[in-house]
C-alpha cells in the first residue's frame, strides 16, 4: 500500500493523540460525522483523560459543537446525521444498540451557550431530572437539590428564594443553575458549550471557578472560542479545523509551543 505524505501526517498525528498514560474517560478512533451528505468531522482520533478539563477550540464550523454533542449522542437528534468509527466510554461503546440513551445522557450531561433553565421555581429545575429518575419525595429531593446548588456555588444567593421563577435570576446565576441541574442527575462528565460567551465578565469568572472547582470531581469537556479562557481553565485543549484535530496537547505546551503552524496562527489572532 502507498501511502502518501498526508497519510503520514494523518497517522502521526493520530499516534500523538491516542498515546497517553492518563486514564482516559473517552477513546476516540477514526470518528467521521456527516450531516446528510456534508462531512462535519473527519478521521477524529483523540483519548479524553479523566477528570479535568478539556478544552475543545477553533474557528466557527469546524466542529467543535458537533464533536461535544457526538459524546452523549445528542447529535442523533438531528435526522441526517451518519457517524463511523468508534467512541469508547469507559470501555464500553457509546453507538452499541445496547446503549441506553437516557443513562448516556445523564452520565454525560451538558450546558449550553445561552442559559436555558425551564420556566419553573428554582427548585422545580435542580429537582426536574431527579424527579424523571423517579425520585418524587420532597424530602429526598430537597438534599440534592440543596447539595447540587452548593456545588454549583449558587446556594447561598438563593437558598431563601428557591420556590421563585428560575426566569427571575440573573443570566449569570441562570448558568449556575442549569450548571446545577446538571449536576443533580450525578453525572460523570459535564460536556460545557460556551457556557460563558452570553455572560459578563463577572459572571464568566465566577462560572471559570466554579469549573476550576468541579474539575475534581468531573470530566468536564469545553467548547470555547476564548483563547484565553482555554488558557486559564483547561488541561489539555485540542484545536480543530474543518473537522479534523490538528493538534491536541497539554494546554500549557500548546499555548506556548503549538506544534503546528496552523495552531500557532489560530491561537495568535491570525485567522478565525
Ligand atoms: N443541524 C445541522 N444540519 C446540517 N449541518 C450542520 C448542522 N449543525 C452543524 N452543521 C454543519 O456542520 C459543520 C460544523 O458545525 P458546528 O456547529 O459543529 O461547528 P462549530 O465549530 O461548533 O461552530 P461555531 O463555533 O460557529 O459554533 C458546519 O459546516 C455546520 O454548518
Amino acid at each position: 500500500m502507498n501511502l502518501t505524505k498526508h497519510d503520514h501526517d494523518i497517522a502521526k498525528t493520530q499516534k500523538l493523540h491516542t498515546t497517553s498514560t492518563q486514564s482516559s474517560i473517552f477513546q476516540i478512533n477514526d470518528l467521521n460525522l456527516w450531516y446528510g451528505s456534508d462531512q462535519a468531522l473527519k478521521r477524529v482520533s483523540m483519548n479524553i483523560p479523566e477528570n479535568g478539563v478539556t478544552a475543545i477550540i477553533g474557528p466557527s464550523g469546524c466542529g467543535k459543537s458537533t464533536f461535544l454533542k457526538t459524546l452523549n449522542r445528542m447529535v442523533e437528534l438531528v435526522p441526517t446525521v451518519k457517524t463511523s468509527g468508534t467512541i469508547t466510554y469507559h470501555d464500553v461503546d457509546i453507538f452499541s444498540s445496547k446503549t441506553n440513551l437516557v443513562e448516556l445522557r445523564s452520565a454525560i450531561g451538558m450546558v449550553f451557550q445561552k442559559p436555558n433553565p425551564f420556566p419553573k421555581s428554582i427548585f422545580d429545575n435542580v429537582a426536574f431530572g431527579p424527579r424523571t429518575h423517579g425520585i418524587k419525595n420532597k424530602k429526598k429531593l430537597r438534599p440534592i437539590v440543596e447539595e447540587s446548588l452548593k456545588q454549583a456555588a449558587l446556594w447561598e444567593e438563593v437558598k431563601d428564594r428557591l420556590h421563585t421563577s428560575a426566569l427571575s435570576l440573573s443570566g449569570g446565576q441562570q448558568q449556575r443553575l442549569c450548571i446545577a441541574r446538571c449536576l443533580a442527575v450525578s453525572p460523570e462528565v459535564i460536556l460545557m458549550d460556551e457556557p460563558t460567551s452570553a455572560l459578563d465578565p463577572a459572571s464568566t469568572a465566577k462560572v471559570e471557578e466554579l469549573i476550576n472547582n468541579l474539575k475534581k470531581k468531573y470530566s468536564i469537556i469545553i467548547v470555547t472560542h476564548n483563547m484565553q479562557q482555554a488558557h486559564r481553565i483547561s488541561d489539555k485543549t485540542a484545536f480543530f479545523l474543518n473537522g479534523e484535530v490538528v493538534e491536541f496537547e497539554d494546554s500549557v505546551q500548546m499555548f506556548s509551543r503549538p506544534s503546528d503552524q496552523r495552531t500557532d496562527d489560530y491561537i495568535n489572532g491570525r485567522f478565525g
